[in-house]
């Protein structure tokens, strides 16, 4: 395959080599000089730059691709950039991830950068079922949303959210929550937490013999209000007898942040505001925080000082991010979270969903797209692409509808 504009197969992803050798970034303004010395200052210096975001991303791509196009050195930690990322301030470096130390004193000890990447995981959680399902116009029958289910574990997805244990009043998609549970008990191998909102729905969740749990606040007070009927405040006294009772049974609790740069009646939402409700959910219990850019109008000029925001107050490898992706915007607001040292990411299989009390949300970001991207990145997931795909199929077929995923409809022309 000598060029990624050629069709490609499930398992041709290219691969970093294969764009560092295309240097498809020219822009003389973002191309930042090559020799190991200049790399090495980009890096290890707070340097001012001054340029804007796109660029600096731009050039942090750049660099990555030319050192993976120079193939076999032996590189420093501080010398990928992939670690660390651009602000106007200079290069932050982000120094944990996979349980590899990316410290100062790491300086020295070399590295082949294909296997320190090739050592990196990122863990898809898959909300298809979930958030993906619960915008549907029309209810989707329990039997297809099991097989949903099914198809989506068995391509390796560690996580895979089941379902919600709301009010079928609010959200009658997902009223057949006790069936889908019941049906799925055969499931192993693979998480399949629920969405439970108030002690109610988590009995009801334990009965159907859910064994993780998700907690739902918000960052916004209207969006709060919309989605679960109370005020953020209220909300967390809620999660906090929710988690509690959790607690006594030893069950993990994820939970999740909406709005986190934008709600769609209040506007712009503070950073400060999405960390302190990201920090009470974490001192509460919850094992792992996701921030949902709900209706999927974060760039990297919002979304950088947020997680920066939520990154001061807990570690950040408890933080997922969980993009909408109505501006297109998902993937490089990805990356950015990958390269803060995030590594828990939300994707919702063929690009499914929305949210039924956030008017104008697309779906989220595809996670074919995800997978594709990290693959491509040298990063594992366990994820089989094309089982995945199959997975896109599926549930497509049944809406009667293409798939939202890029990845997939391009690799299915390519086939
Ligand atoms: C929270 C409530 C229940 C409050 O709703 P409420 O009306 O204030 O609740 P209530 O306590 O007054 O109860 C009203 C009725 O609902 C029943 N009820 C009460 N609780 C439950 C329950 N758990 N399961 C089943 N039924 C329940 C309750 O029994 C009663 O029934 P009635 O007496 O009228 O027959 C409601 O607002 C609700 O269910 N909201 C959920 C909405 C939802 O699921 N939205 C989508 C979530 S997506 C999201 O939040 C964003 C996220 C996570 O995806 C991240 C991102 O994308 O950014």
């Amino acid at each position: 395959m000598s060029s990624i504009e050629e069709p490609l197969c499930f398992d041709n992803v290219p691969r970093l080599s294969i764009i560092g050798r295309l240097q498809r970034c020219t822009s003389t303004a973002c191309r930042p000089r090559v020799d190991e010395t200049e790399v090495g200052n980009c890096l290890t210096e707070a340097r001012e730059c001054s340029s804007s975001n796109s660029c600096n991303l731009k050039s942090l791509l750049l660099t990555v691709m030319i050192m993976a196009g120079e193939g076999k050195q032996e590189i420093n930690f501080l010398e990928i950039p992939w670690f660390g990322y651009h602000t106007r301030m200079g290069i932050r470096q982000y120094p944990a991830r996979n349980g590899v130390a990316l410290k100062q004193n790491n300086v020295g000890a070399g590295f082949m950068l294909e296997n320190i990447l090739a050592s990196i995981f990122v863990k898809i959680v898959e909300v298809g079922p979930r958030d993906g399902l619960q915008n549907e116009n029309h209810i989707i029958p329990a039997a297809v949303k099991v097989e949903l289910i099914k198809k989506l574990a068995s391509s390796g997805l560690s996580v895979v959210e089941a379902t919600s244990f709301v009010s079928p009043k609010w959200v009658p998609q997902l009223a057949d929550a006790k069936d889908v549970m019941e049906a799925i008990h055969d499931v192993h191998g693979v998480s399949l937490p629920v969405l439970t909102p108030n002690l109610k729905g988590f009995k009801a969740a334990i009965a159907a013999g859910a064994k993780e749990i998700a907690v739902f606040a918000s960052a916004s007070e209207s969006f709060s209000k919309s989605n679960i009927n109370c005020s953020i405040d209220q909300s967390l006294t809620r999660y906090r007898e929710v988690i509690a009772a959790a607690k006594e049974l030893n069950l993990p609790v994820r939970g999740y942040v909406s709005c986190v740069v934008g709600c769609p009646t209040e506007g712009p939402i503070p950073p400060e505001k999405v960390a302190y409700v990201a920090k009470e959910l974490y001192d509460m219990g919850c094992y792992e925080i996701s921030l949902g850019d709900t209706i999927g109008l974060g760039t990297l000029g919002t979304v950088i000082p947020m997680l920066e925001a939520v990154a001061s107050l807990i570690p950040v490898d408890k933080i997922a991010v969980h993009f909408h992706d109505t501006y297109g915007q998902a993937l490089p607001n990805i990356l950015v979270a990958l390269q803060m040292g995030i590594s828990v990411v939300d994707s919702s299989v063929a690009g499914l969903g929305g949210c039924p009390y956030a008017k104008g949300a697309s779906g989220n970001v595809a996670t074919e797209d995800v997978v594709y991207m990290l693959h491509g990145l040298g990063i594992q997931t366990n994820v089989d692409l094309g089982k995945l795909m199959a997975a896109g199929d599926f549930i497509c077929k049944h809406l009667g509808r293409q798939s939202g995923s890029k990845t997939a409809s391009a690799l299915r022309k390519a086939s």
